[in-house]
C-alpha cells in the first residue's frame, strides 16, 4: 500500500475569500497521486476578514495579524512568518492578500509562495487594476498566477486566463468575469506545484521541466 504524503497549504487572504473557498471546495482534504492536501491554517491582515469565516466554517485553523502598533513592514512580516512556520508549509498560497511583503520575507520561502493577481501580467500591477483596464480602453482583460517575489507582481508567470471587457462594464462586472476565471485556475496551479510539476528555477516558471512564458502571455 503506497503511503500517501500530505501537502500542507497555508492561506493569506485580507477579504471576502471566495478562492480560499473555491479553494477548500476543489482541493482541501483530498487525495490525489498518493499525496493528500490540506489546507493548515487561514491568516488575514484584517480581523473583519469573511475569509477567515469561511476558514471557520470549514473547521480550519485561522488567525488575524494585526498590522496596529506595528510600526515597520520588516516587524509586521517577521510576525506573520512566525505564525507561519508553525505550520511547515509545503505551499504560501496568497489570495487576495493585500500587503506587500518585504524582502525578508519573501527570502524565507523562495519559490514557495503563488499569488493570484486580477490582470495580465505585466500589464497593471498594483492595485485597481479593473477600471485601469477600462479607463485605458482595453478590449480585454484577464487573471495571473504567479510566483511571489520582492518585486510588485513580477514573479514568474504560471497561468493566465482572459476575459472580455464590454463597452457597458463597470469594474465591478468586470471583476465579476474575472473572479470565475481566477476560481478555474488557481486550483490547476496549486494542483501542479503541489504535484511537484511546477517549480520556479532561476526567475522562470517550469511546468514538466518546460519554461513558461515569462511574463506575458502568448502570442494571440
Ligand atoms: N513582495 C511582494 N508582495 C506582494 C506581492 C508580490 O508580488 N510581491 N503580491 C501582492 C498582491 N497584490 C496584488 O496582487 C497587491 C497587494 C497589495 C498592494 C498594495 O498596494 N498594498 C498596500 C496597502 C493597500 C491596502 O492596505 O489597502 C501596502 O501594502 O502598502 C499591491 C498589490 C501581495 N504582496
Ligand atoms: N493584488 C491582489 C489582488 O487584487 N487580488 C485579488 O483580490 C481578489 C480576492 O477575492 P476573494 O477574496 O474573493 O478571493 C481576487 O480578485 C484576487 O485576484
Amino acid at each position: 500500500m503506497a503511503t500517501v504524503a500530505t501537502k500542507k497549504i497555508v492561506v493569506l487572504l485580507s477579504g471576502n475569500g471566495s478562492n480560499l473557498q473555491n479553494i477548500i471546495d476543489k482541493l482541501h482534504n483530498t487525495t490525489l497521486n498518493n499525496q493528500h492536501i490540506e489546507i493548515v491554517a487561514v491568516l488575514s491582515n484584517k480581523a473583519d476578514a469573511y475569509g477567515l469565516q469561511r476558514a471557520q466554517n470549514a473547521g480550519i485553523k485561522h488567525k488575524a495579524i494585526i498590522s496596529k502598533g506595528i510600526s515597520s513592514r520588516e516587524q509586521y512580516d517577521a510576525l506573520l512568518s512566525q505564525e507561519i512556520d508553525q505550520y511547515q508549509p509545503d505551499l504560501i498560497v496568497m489570495a487576495g492578500f493585500m500587503r506587500i511583503l518585504s524582502a525578508q520575507f519573501i527570502d524565507k520561502y523562495p519559490g514557495k509562495m503563488l499569488n493570484i493577481h486580477p490582470s495580465l501580467l505585466p500589464k497593471y500591477q498594483g492595485t485597481n487594476t479593473h477600471q485601469r483596464a477600462i479607463d485605458a480602453g482595453d478590449s480585454e482583460h484577464g487573471v495571473s498566477v504567479h510566483f511571489v517575489t520582492e518585486e510588485l507582481d513580477s514573479g514568474a508567470t504560471v497561468i493566465q486566463a482572459k476575459v472580455p471587457i464590454f463597452s457597458e462594464d463597470s469594474a465591478e462586472k468586470l471583476a465579476e468575469r474575472v473572479l470565475t476565471q481566477e476560481h478555474l485556475i488557481y486550483p490547476l496551479a496549486i494542483q501542479w506545484f503541489l504535484s511537484g510539476r511546477l517549480s520556479m528555477v532561476n526567475s522562470h516558471a517550469l511546468l514538466d521541466g518546460l519554461i513558461l512564458p515569462a511574463n506575458g502571455y502568448a502570442a494571440d
